[in-house]
């Protein structure tokens, strides 16, 4: 093989960014919350955002589905692709891409419905099913997912909010992903949560990515050092550090890194 096809196939199989934020900075009315933030998500893989407390990771998660979108004063600038496409681009379909890239936040929000119709109501709103046995699949499929199935396929028909708050932040992902999504932005999913519901959404972080890939915001650098390939550490606005999760945490590159992981600031 010569250089040159050796070069242009190793461009062929380099793995290209699910998502790339490039150059993006954020304000509330007056006051800018993110400057210049590059970041690239790898496909099928779980990236963390962490730091201290206001640094931004919320606001820079809610960039990349549009949820700020909702928020009047919030003006957005730079460039977000998705799979190449410019998600702010004026041709973009929100509600399409928020299907691709679903949102799971820090307290569980079941609709005040029960089990089943929390998962149903997203593909059938969407046209995902054309029958009642098409329906019962992807709840089935989607709660089996979220590793919820065997604790509730006997109780379909009971409320959402009914059950543990473990519980209902499974059947919040399940319903994320019944809408079939490339992408699961995940807010603090575990906050309010024990320790054995905790293990239980790590666990099931590390299967999903097998199909989606995940971007979590956390407040523990213990999460992120157990669920994550990659780390991003933000700082009062600025991306100081992105880099392989061991990495990050046995090498950090930058002293307000090290100062994070070592519990220095935050
Ligand atoms: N809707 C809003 N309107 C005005 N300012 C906001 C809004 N949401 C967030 N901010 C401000 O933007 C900054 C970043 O907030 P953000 O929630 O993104 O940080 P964070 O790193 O996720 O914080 P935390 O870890 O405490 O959740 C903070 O100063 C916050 O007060």
């Amino acid at each position: 093989m010569t250089v040159l096809e050796k070069l242009v196939k190793a461009e062929d199989t380099a793995v290209q960014p699910k998502i790339l934020a490039k150059n993006v900075n954020v304000a509330y009315g007056d006051r800018q919350t993110l400057f210049g933030i590059d970041l690239e998500i790898a496909p099928q893989k779980v990236t963390a955002l962490i730091g201290p407390s206001g640094c931004g990771k919320t606001t820079f998660l809610r960039c990349l589905n549009r949820m700020n979108d909702l928020i009047p004063t919030c003006k957005v600038e730079g460039t977000i692709t998705l799979d190449g496409q410019d998600i702010y681009d004026k041709s973009v379909d929100v509600e399409v891409l928020r299907r691709r890239i679903g949102m799971v936040f820090q307290k569980a929000n079941p609709f005040p419905k029960s089990i089943y119709e929390n998962v149903a109501y997203g593909p059938r709103i969407h046209g995902l099913a054309k029958t009642k046995a098409d329906l019962d699949a992807i709840v089935e499929k989607s709660l089996r997912r979220a590793g919820l199935w065997d604790e509730v396929h006997d109780r379909l028909d009971s409320q959402g909010t009914g059950l543990s708050g473990g519980q209902q932040q499974r059947l919040c992902i399940a319903r994320a992903i019944a809408i079939e999504p490339e992408v699961i932005l995940m807010d603090e999913p575990c906050s309010a949560l024990d320790p054995i519901a905790t293990a239980k959404i790590e666990e099931l972080m590390n299967e999903l990515k097998q199909r989606y890939t995940i971007v979590i915001v956390t407040h523990s650098m213990q999460q992120a050092a157990r669920v994550s390939d990659t780390t991003a550490f933000f700082h009062l606005g600025y991306l100081v550090e992105t880099g392989a999760t061991a990495d990050m945490f046995t090498n950090p590159q930058d002293e307000r890194t090290e100062a994070y992981i070592t519990g220095r600031i935050g």
